[in-house]
């Protein structure tokens, strides 16, 4: 059971008037299965918003809903307040752009070459078209490797190339999923900076799906955590790792430790007990991990308890996500 559930400040008012997204109520089963269940989010103008969830959590049967590719079973989706069905889905779908993790590329094609085909798929003709590939270049850093062909790319240069065709028509808002998953460094550093760009430069708004925290602290403004289908936590960094007090400490006793322990802990934090293969760890949430772990030691010297099972974490986005859903956002990491 989660030490935080609960405390998590939930989504606050939908429909904002600026919002390029609401979603109200996604349901989607397939069998007897329901994958997505009652699913609600918004997302603001120029807002980057992190998609999480742990492997098998319903992201991408979420993000097929939220981007017209499959209708849900229940619930609405609006784009840019356009009901993304029925007589406006297909302005509203204009609206947005999808970022596949799979490269979708022409690879004995030049990058710019590529464009112009994805670029005229988008009705784009003439000297609009070839602005508007010189554009998508340039912001995602490709404009000098525009004549090179795609196959003779590293990884994260197709991956660029692969945004850049997903913002040919100027979204409003654009899907990026996985967008920096084994690209180089340097890729990686030019991916961040497109996301900055089409914000700052165009008040485009970035759904961002990653398994790599970090990353996703550093680049969102607000993240919203599903697990099971479900809208498990949302908020901004901040305000999702305050629950998780000043630090964690996870402590392993053995079998038959004393009472005691449990009890004395509780004034330092919210304590919570995992079965161990040995015994019992207690988790600790702690109010002040100092104090709290002068508390640790002192337990053990009184009642001659190993300190060899101790450990210490930071609040971040990786231990909530642990604390959430009892797993690591990617599982076996
Ligand atoms: N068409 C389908 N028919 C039956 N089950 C499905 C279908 N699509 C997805 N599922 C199941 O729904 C669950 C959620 O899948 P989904 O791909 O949406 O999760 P995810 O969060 O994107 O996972 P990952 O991070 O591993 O990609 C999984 O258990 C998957 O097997």
């Amino acid at each position: 059971m989660s030490a935080v559930q609960g405390l998590i400040p939930q989504p606050s008012g939908l429909d904002r008037e600026d919002d390029v997204l609401t979603a109200e109520g996604l349901t989607k089963t397939f069998g007897t299965r329901t994958v997505v269940d009652g699913l609600s989010l918004r997302v603001g103008a120029g807002e980057i918003l992190g998609f999480l969830g742990p492997n098998g959590a319903g992201k991408s049967t979420a993000i097929a809903m939220l981007t017209g590719i499959l209708p849900p079973d229940r619930g609405a989706v609006t784009i840019d307040g356009l009901p993304l069905g029925g007589r406006t889905a297909r302005t509203a779908k204009s609206r947005i752009g999808v970022v596949p993790q799979e490269i979708a590329l022409y690879p004995s094609l030049t990058a710019r070459q590529n464009l112009r085909f994805f670029a005229g798929v988008q009705g784009l003709r003439g000297a609009a078209r070839a602005e508007r590939v010189d554009w998508a270049l340039e912001v995602t850093g490709l404009t000098d490797r525009a004549a090179d062909t795609v196959s003779s790319y590293s990884g994260g240069m197709q991956r660029r190339l692969n945004i850049a065709a997903g913002l040919l028509h100027r979204p409003k808002l654009v899907f990026l999923d996985e967008p920096t998953v084994g690209v180089d460094a340097q890729s990686r550093g030019l991916i961040f900076e497109t996301v900055l760009r089409l914000r700052r430069e165009l008040g485009m708004s970035v759904v961002y799906t990653s398994h790599y925290m970090p990353e996703v602290e550093q680049l969102c403004d607000r993240i919203v955590i599903i697990d099971r289908g479900r809208l498990l936590a949302e908020g901004t960094r901040d305000e999702l790792v305050a629950p998780l007090g000043d630090g964690l400490l996870r402590w392993e006793l053995p079998a038959g430790a004393p009472e005691a322990v449990r009890r004395e802990l509780a004034a330092h934090g919210r304590v919570e007990s995992e079965d161990t293969p040995g015994g019992t760890a207690l988790v600790i949430t702690a109010h002040d991990l100092a104090r709290a772990l002068r508390a640790v030691t002192d337990l053990a010297v009184r009642h001659r308890l190993p300190l060899t099972g101790l450990r210490l974490d930071r609040p971040d986005l990786e231990s909530l996500f642990l604390h959430l859903t009892g797993r690591a956002i990617r599982d076996g990491s």
